[in-house]
Order: structure tokens, then C-alpha cells, then sequence
């Protein structure tokens, strides 16, 4: 179990009544705010709090006298009452994560990818598990690009093996069928074992396993199937056409949890950790190697790098007199690291990073997920 319990708690009773004015009063703050910050900030923190005013209300009707989490004082909070958020329904390879992370967790359940971030910022979860990268399909761009626009920290890791299915409706027949349905890296996780099979289907992408579960099951398609767990499987009641659809039987999903505040740094020897940063270069001559250097000089370990557009600003210029004859892309780089913040030679390097880039931000420092490799006994574990 992950222990990251950096948070100090309070935890307060609230009625239902008492909670309504504290949204709406939260409205209204937004409206306030809504001058200062601009519409469409505004209008995303809005409808994060509706949708979770509603959440509250249908929780409330279950269980009338329902708790809030208020971070504000002494009490540790206790690893089973965290509230961690991810996006799908249940059965969703994320939900897996957030077990695998954090057992006994009350699992926060959300519909889009922006609502995931903004529920941990709203203080509605206290964690959120976010797919970061696959080892069939690589990189999840999308949401490393989201790690930068929000300003949440990375507090843990879970490498999750992944048993894909084909799912379809009882009485569906895999050579009636016109389309596949599941989320991109689902799809792009099974490209030679559809061929294989002699599918001719198109594709479609959606948000996660689940919701394409769902979509199949209440519009009663028997032309669609779904890439999914099994556990998904039983829980929309879909029949499984074929087991373990993945490419590779050593399928892996890597997730990083996400919180508001930064894993404590406390100086450790016994748990290996690792850092991620982001960042991107000056204008002028590219100084990646530097950068590099920086790290070997403390002989520290680089694991990653995912390189995605700088979309603020795009295009470097450079010649001797920058007078704009050379022109290459301009990047954001990620960079993953085998060191803690809390290791001086990381410090010395990061400043040493820092000295050659235009901006440069910690995403955090974390233990590492060390599950035993066991390859190709994925199945049916998600
Ligand atoms: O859609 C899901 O179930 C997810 O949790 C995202 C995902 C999809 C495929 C592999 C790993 C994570």
C-alpha cells in the first residue's frame, strides 16, 4: 500500500443543508473571480462544482448526514478514507490503479479528464491516478500536456499489467460485427491481434473502456464490440468474444498519482525514488546536451523523456546574429530521473537545469513503483 499521507486533516460533519449554501456561496465566488481570471477558466471551475453539488446531493439521499474532508489542521488522514479520482466508471483500468495505489480508497468517479484535475484542485478528491504511459502504445500525450496546465504535484507511481477483451453484446457475433469501440490506447494496444483475427471494423475512439462499455450496453448495438477488462465485462453484462486481445502479454500501464500538495522530502536511503520535471529551453542554440551532462555529472539515471510541442511558442529562430535564418520546433520537455529532491546531487543538478532553460518545473518526487516484473501473467488481473 502507498503511503503518501503528507496531509494533514480535519474532518468535519456537515448536513446536506449546510453544504448546498457552501456551493452556492462557491458560485458565486466564481463569478467574482470571473473578471479577474477570465470566461473560460471560470466557467470549467462552475461546472466542476455543479457536477459536484449533484454528486453530493445523490450521495446525500444514500446516506443523509454525509461527511466533508477539510484540509486544515493536525489529524493524519488515514490511507482508506482517501478519495481518489479517475476518469471512466467502475471497471475501468484506472479504477484498478487507484486500488492498486491506494486500497480501501472511495473511488471518485468522473467524466472528463479536465473534471479529474479540477476535482483534486476543488478539494472534492484528494488524489487523483492518471494513465501516463503504456508499454505497447507508448506516451499518453494528452495528459502529460494536461500535468502542465494544472498545478498539481506527483505523489506515487503503479505500473498496472493489462489484460485486454473483446466484449459485445450476449448474442453478438464476431463476423457480424462493423466496429470496435474503446479508448486510444486500448485500440492501439491490440493493432496485430484484430489483424489477426481477420476483423475488418473501423475504430472509434472514445474516453475510456468503460464508457464504450456503457455506450454499447444502453444503446443495445450488437454491430460494436469493446476493448476491456473483464471485470468490465461482467459489470455492463457483455460477453467476452476473445480473452486477452493484447499484443503482448507483457502489457503495462504506468499511472501517476496526483495531489495538491508535494510528497513530503525526507532524506531516505531504502526506497529507491525517482523525479519528473518539465521543462523548456531558451531561445538560441539548443542546449539539450548541457542538460544532459547535468545529470551525468551526478551520475544520475535519466528513465524518460517525452518531448511535446511548446504551443505558447512554437517556432525557435536561430543564427549567429539571431536574426531568424534557422528555424526548428520548439519543444516542452519531460524528463524523468532516478533521484529524490531531498539528494543534494539532484539539487545540484536541477539548478544546473534551471541555469539553461527558459522555465523549469518539478512535477515531484516519489518512490518508485517496485512490483516484481512477472511477465505474461496479466491475465484477467485488470
Ligand atoms: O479507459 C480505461 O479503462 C482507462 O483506465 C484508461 C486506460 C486504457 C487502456 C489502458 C490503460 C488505461
Amino acid at each position: 500500500m502507498w503511503n503518501d499521507g503528507n496531509e494533514s486533516t480535519t474532518i468535519l460533519d456537515f448536513e446536506l443543508d449546510e453544504l448546498f449554501p457552501l456551493c452556492f456561496g462557491l458560485g458565486n465566488l466564481c463569478l467574482d473571480l470571473l473578471v479577474r481570471l477570465g470566461l473560460d477558466s471560470v466557467l470549467n471551475w462552475a461546472g466542476a462544482l455543479a457536477r459536484h453539488s449533484k454528486l453530493l446531493e445523490r450521495r446525500g439521499r444514500r446516506d443523509r448526514g454525509a461527511k466533508m474532508v477539510c484540509y486544515n489542521s493536525s489529524i493524519k488522514l488515514d490511507a482508506k478514507m482517501l478519495r481518489v479520482a479517475y476518469l471512466g466508471h467502475p471497471g475501468a483500468y484506472s479504477e484498478n490503479a487507484a486500488n492498486k495505489a491506494y486500497p480501501n480508497c472511495e473511488p471518485i468517479i468522473c467524466d472528463q479528464l479536465e473534471v479529474e484535475f479540477q476535482t483534486v484542485e476543488l478539494r472534492f478528491a484528494d488524489r487523483s491516478v492518471l494513465p501516463v504511459e503504456n508499454s505497447l502504445a507508448g506516451s499518453i500525450h494528452r495528459n502529460y500536456d494536461l500535468l502542465l496546465r494544472h498545478r498539481l504535484h506527483i505523489v506515487g507511481e503503479v505500473h498496472l499489467p493489462i489484460h485486454h477483451c473483446l466484449l459485445a453484446l450476449p448474442g453478438a457475433r464476431k463476423e457480424n460485427l462493423t466496429r470496435i469501440i474503446s479508448h486510444p490506447q486500448a485500440l492501439a494496444q491490440r493493432e496485430l491481434t484484430l489483424t489477426k483475427l481477420g476483423l475488418n471494423v473501423s475504430l472509434k475512439a472514445l474516453d475510456s473502456t468503460t464508457m464504450a462499455a456503457e455506450f454499447v450496453a444502453s444503446n443495445n448495438l450488437k454491430d460494436t464490440a469493446v476493448i476491456a477488462s473483464t471485470r468490465t465485462a461482467e459489470l455492463y453484462g457483455l460477453h467476452i468474444l476473445e480473452d486477452g486481445i493484447q499484443d503482448d502479454p507483457r502489457n503495462v500501464t504506468r499511472f501517476v498519482m496526483l495531489a495538491r500538495e508535494p510528497y513530503p522530502i525526507i532524506p531516505r536511503t531504502d526506497t529507491p525514488y525517482k523525479t519528473s520535471i518539465g521543462f523548456a529551453q531558451y531561445k538560441g542554440k539548443s542546449v539539450m546536451h548541457k542538460v544532459f551532462s547535468a545529470f551525468a555529472y551526478g551520475d544520475i539515471g535519466v528513465t524518460k523523456m517525452e518531448i511535446r510541442p511548446h504551443r505558447k511558442c512554437p517556432i525557435r529562430v536561430v543564427d549567429d546574429a539571431n536574426l531568424g535564418t534557422t528555424k526548428y520546433f520548439e519543444y516542452v520537455f519531460y524528463v524523468d530521473f532516478e533521484a529524490s529532491m531531498a539528494e543534494i546531487r539532484a539539487q545540484k543538478a536541477i539548478a544546473e537545469v534551471e541555469k539553461l532553460t527558459s522555465f523549469l518545473r518539478v512535477f515531484g518526487s516519489y518512490p518508485m513503483d517496485m512490483t516484481p516484473w512477472c511477465p505474461g501473467i496479466t491475465r484477467r488481473i485488470a
